[in-house]
């Protein structure tokens, strides 16, 4: 069998290094950060994914022209999933239909679904048609009985939000119980659920290495090149797979002589010209409405930060399609780890759907430049949107709860630019960055396979490929990715 050398124990990374194992190729997992399964900490925090974190790479990005922000994903065994907010949503069957236009029918969400059945053991609906009960990934909702929870629901309920028994059953979208890939408070990253796989499949997993560059002989991938500081290791390989998430796959591309000349680093042999590298950002904006919770009403003690969303179709509450995600946690204590922490809660409304693009860079200044809410549609949906979350808050369903007085003035105003634009982030779902198309198409990177165009033996398998962010949340995804294009290996 041959040996394969993929790059990056992330979501998407270590799922397909374990079903490449498992079918017999001879594989090599290579990770910057240090091999620690669980290391991130537990699932209601989000304290181990901040910038300048131990397990964390931190870069500083630009939400839109003259808008500085810095932001950080995983660097750790597991990825961004082993420090990330632990709610696991799939992508909706749109979703799929929008890929798929694009890049061709085996990202369907017919051709996708088995692979989404098998990355998953659905605790909540284990005789669901739709779901899995053997695999790696536990999915579980929390909150059906917290009574935060329970006053947002009925709030969306009661502002036109279809209720959805279960969130990932691909039925029509509305609001329900978030999905989440945790048992109690341990959160359950890739680097815990699929360890066994792993180890059963002979993977050979090296942490603590960063990979600086793919070496070409011709066009062909012949292996890595491993930056030990004063000196280089060469790691050979019969193919080459890059999942190092959609900020370090293009960046790796470009240091490797992929991409075009403005961008790859001019200091290396061109290998192909693909003009898509590094460009294609798609990604979530978000504005979070803070709000607090009456004196009178004891906040549970939750294994959840986020335990619900209202997913709104383009064309209900917005032109473009909007979720709030409900946070039954105070931010502070999410962001902190620190359960004494109070502080007020946050009602995260992001444009699920959104039409902006940003790039990658290989500056050494602002890295991330996400080119958000370029377009004058996007600002009035993002407004609309936090009217509907205003609705929500001042909902009789959630006066027992919500202290009405603390609300921002803002939720009315003009925002999000002015004045709510100090509450506008990311959601950190990057997508799009390498993407897949036809040849003939000049801003594909891969194909459907996720074979680098004017190359062989290297490809992508990450959220690089996708053309557009999904309108959840990413991690699960991310999972279904690695999973995929496992299976479209094994059918070549
Ligand atoms: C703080 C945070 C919170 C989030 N919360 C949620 C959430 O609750 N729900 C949700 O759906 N999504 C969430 N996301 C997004 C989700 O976690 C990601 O979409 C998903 O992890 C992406 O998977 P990936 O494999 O593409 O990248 P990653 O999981 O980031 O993995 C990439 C891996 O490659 C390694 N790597 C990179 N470059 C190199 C190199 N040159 N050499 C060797 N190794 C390298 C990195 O160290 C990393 O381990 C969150 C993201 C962050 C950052």
């Amino acid at each position: 069998m041959p040996r394969v050398v993929i790059i990056g124990a992330g979501g998407s990374g270590i799922p397909l290094a374990a079903r490449l194992g498992e079918a017999g190729h001879d594989v090599v997992l290579l990770e910057s950060g240090p091999a620690s399964p669980g290391a991130g900490g537990e699932a209601w925090t989000v304290h181990g994914g901040l910038p300048d974190g131990p397990l964390t790479w931190t870069y500083r990005a630009e939400l839109w022209p003259g808008k500085p922000w810095r932001i950080a994903r995983g660097r750790v065994l597991g990825g961004s999933m082993a420090v990330n907010g632990a709610y696991f949503q799939r992508p909706h069957p749109d979703d799929f239909a929008a890929w798929a236009a694009v890049a061709g029918d085996e990202w369907s969400y017919a051709a996708c679904l088995p692979a989404l059945r098998r990355l998953e053991s659905d605790l909540d609906f284990p005789d669901s048609p739709v779901h899995g009960w053997a695999g790696p990934m536990p999915v579980r909702r929390s909150g059906a009985r917290e009574r935060l929870t329970q006053a947002f629901l009925a709030a969306a309920g009661a502002a036109g939000a279809i209720i959805e028994a279960d969130k990932n059953a691909g039925g029509a979208s509305g609001a329900g119980l978030l999905p989440r890939n945790a048992l109690g408070v341990q959160r359950w990253g890739v680097d815990r659920a699929y360890w066994g796989l792993l180890r059963t499949a002979g993977v050979e997993i090296r942490a603590g290495v960063h990979v600086h560059t793919v070496r070409f002989r011709g066009g062909a991938a012949i292996g890595v090149e491993i930056d030990h500081g004063t000196a280089a290791e060469f790691v050979p390989a019969d193919e080459v797979i890059l999942t190092a998430g959609a900020i370090e796959t293009p960046r790796l591309l470009l240091r490797s002589g992929i991409g075009d000349s403005g961008r790859r680093d001019s200091s290396v042999q061109p290998v192909s010209a693909r003009r898509g590298v590094g460009r294609n950002l798609s990604d979530h904006v978000a504005v979070d409405v803070p709000w607090r919770v009456r004196p009178d009403v004891a906040v549970d003690d939750l294994p959840a930060a986020w335990t619900a969303a209202w997913n709104a179709p383009a064309g209900t509450v917005a032109s473009h399609a909007i979720e709030l995600l409900f946070a039954a946690l105070p931010s502070s204590v999410i962001e902190s780890g620190d359960r004494s922490a109070g502080g007020a809660h946050k009602l995260r409304v992001t444009l699920a759907d959104p039409s902006s693009r940003g790039s990658i860079g290989l500056d050494r200044g602002t890295v991330v430049r996400y080119g958000y809410l370029s377009d004058a549609g996007e600002r009035e949906a993002l407004r609309d949107g936090i009217r509907v979350a205003a609705r929500v808050l001042r909902a009789s369903e959630m006066a027992d709860v919500v202290a009405a007085a603390d609300l921002p003035d803002w939720i009315d105003g003009r925002g999000p630019t002015e004045p709510a634009s100090a509450h506008v982030s990311t959601a950190l779902h990057s997508c799009g960055t390498a993407r897949m198309g036809d040849v003939a198409d000049a801003d594909a990177v891969a194909d459907a396979h996720g074979r680098v165009y004017g190359t062989s033996g290297l490809r992508i398998a990450d959220a690089s490929l996708l053309p557009m962010v999904p309108s959840r949340g990413t991690a699960l995804t991310a999972v279904m990715i690695g999973e995929r294009i496992a299976e479209l290996i094994a059918q070549e």
